[in-house]
């Protein structure tokens, strides 16, 4: 590590969530530092670079890399450019904190697993942010205890707002239900082995042509089921919900987060209306734990294995949805370098 021993970090991609990480890594994260902005659009990534005391800014991701004080890389362009820069960084020895999904499909998943085994160690922190949510830890610290007993269900709501332009009906799946895959995975520590995804008449707030909302239905082999709503144009807020329906409990996530006020004859409170007010604490410390490992030469979190499980998962969804039935998901053995 070079400058002032702070993690050097080259952040590709300057948009909403490269923008949020910037701020973050300069404002927030302690140990760590902006080495470089990376952007197609070199506008955007001088804009975003100027709120980090001018960090450089470069339109090439593998360029970015290049200098000797850049220690580590933080992926937040779209998914599809993903395996890329991930190859890229691998070639260069860097470690990477790659934003999900790991890769849109399991093809390039795999080539990016294949990639890391022949580095023979982990080299990839996969941003599934909600493992760092105050709530999903004290959730899974619970299960872990086992007083709740077996798993039986878990249930999941995940809305937004609405959608950004150009979204599609499989999107609906391979990026926001990517999420849910994640968290079924770990919370229940089972794989997911069949989906099944449900089409309800799309809301009249839906732009046309997009099946929204879905009902997705997860088996896993641990015999556990998961259902997911998916809804992204649901006008109201960001929410993410959860219910874990044990053998001898159940318990809950998600209700409430912001003040409840009492006024002028009524009581409540606000929802958020988007992802980084909803999980600002869980990307910090997804961020501080990523700096902290990396610092430390190593790597923990979600892996490149849990990436690889979350595509061949939502790439069977998307086959459900657009085929109808029940898909079963085809995944690898899991290497040994990526534990049980
Ligand atoms: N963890 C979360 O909750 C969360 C939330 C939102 C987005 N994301 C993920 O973060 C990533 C970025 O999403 P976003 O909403 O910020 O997208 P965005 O469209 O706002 O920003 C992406 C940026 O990347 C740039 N870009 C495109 N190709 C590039 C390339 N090859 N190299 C460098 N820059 C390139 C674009 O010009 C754009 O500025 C996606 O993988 C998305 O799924 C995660
Ligand atoms: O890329 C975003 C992000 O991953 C959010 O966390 C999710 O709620 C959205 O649905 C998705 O589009």
């Amino acid at each position: 590590m070079t400058g002032r021993g702070t993690l050097g970090v080259a952040v590709i991609g300057a948009g909403r969530m490269g923008a949020d990480h910037v701020r973050r890594i300069h404002e927030v994260t302690s140990g760590a530092r902006v080495a470089a902005v990376v952007d197609v659009d070199a506008e955007r990534a001088k804009a975003v670079a100027a709120r980090a005391d001018g960090a450089p800014v470069h339109t090439d991701p593998v360029a970015a890399m290049a200098p000797s004080d850049v220690d580590a890389v933080l992926i937040a362009s779209p998914g599809p450019a993903h395996e890329a820069t991930l190859l890229a960084a691998f070639e260069r020895g860097l470690p990477v904190l790659c934003e999900k999904p790991l890769t849109p499909d399991a093809a390039a998943a795999l080539r990016v697993l294949e990639a890391e085994r022949k580095l023979g160690r982990r080299r990839v922190q996969v941003g599934f942010m909600r493992r760092y949510d105050a709530e999903y830890v004290k959730l899974k610290a619970l299960l872990n205890t086992g007083q709740l007993g077996r798993p039986l269900m878990l249930h999941n709501r995940h809305r937004n707002v609405a959608s950004p332009p150009g979204w599609t009906s499989s999107m609906l799946i391979s990026d926001s239900v990517a999420h849910e895959t994640d968290v079924a995975r770990w919370l229940l520590g089972h794989e997911i082995t069949a989906v099944t995804v449900l089409r309800p008449t799309p809301s009249a707030n839906a732009p046309d042509d997009l099946q929204d909302p879905q009902f997705v239905v997860f088996e896993t082999d641990g015999g556990a089921v998961v259902d997911v709503e998916i809804f992204v144009n649901c006008g109201f807020g960001y929410q993410v919900q959860a219910e874990i329906v044990c053998e001898r409990g159940t318990a809950r996530l998600g209700d409430g987060h912001a003040l409840v006020t009492n006024m002028a004859g009524r009581w409540g409170g606000t929802i958020a209306q988007d992802y980084t007010e909803r999980f600002a604490d869980a990307y910090d410390r997804e961020i501080q734990a990523w700096v902290d490992a990396t610092r430390h030469d190593e790597v923990t979190g979600p892996s490149v294995w849990d990436g690889y499980a979350a595509a061949a998962v939502c790439e069977a969804g998307v086959r459900a949805l657009e085929e109808g039935g029940r898909v079963e998901v085809e995944l690898l053995e899991r290497p040994a370098m990526y534990g049980n």
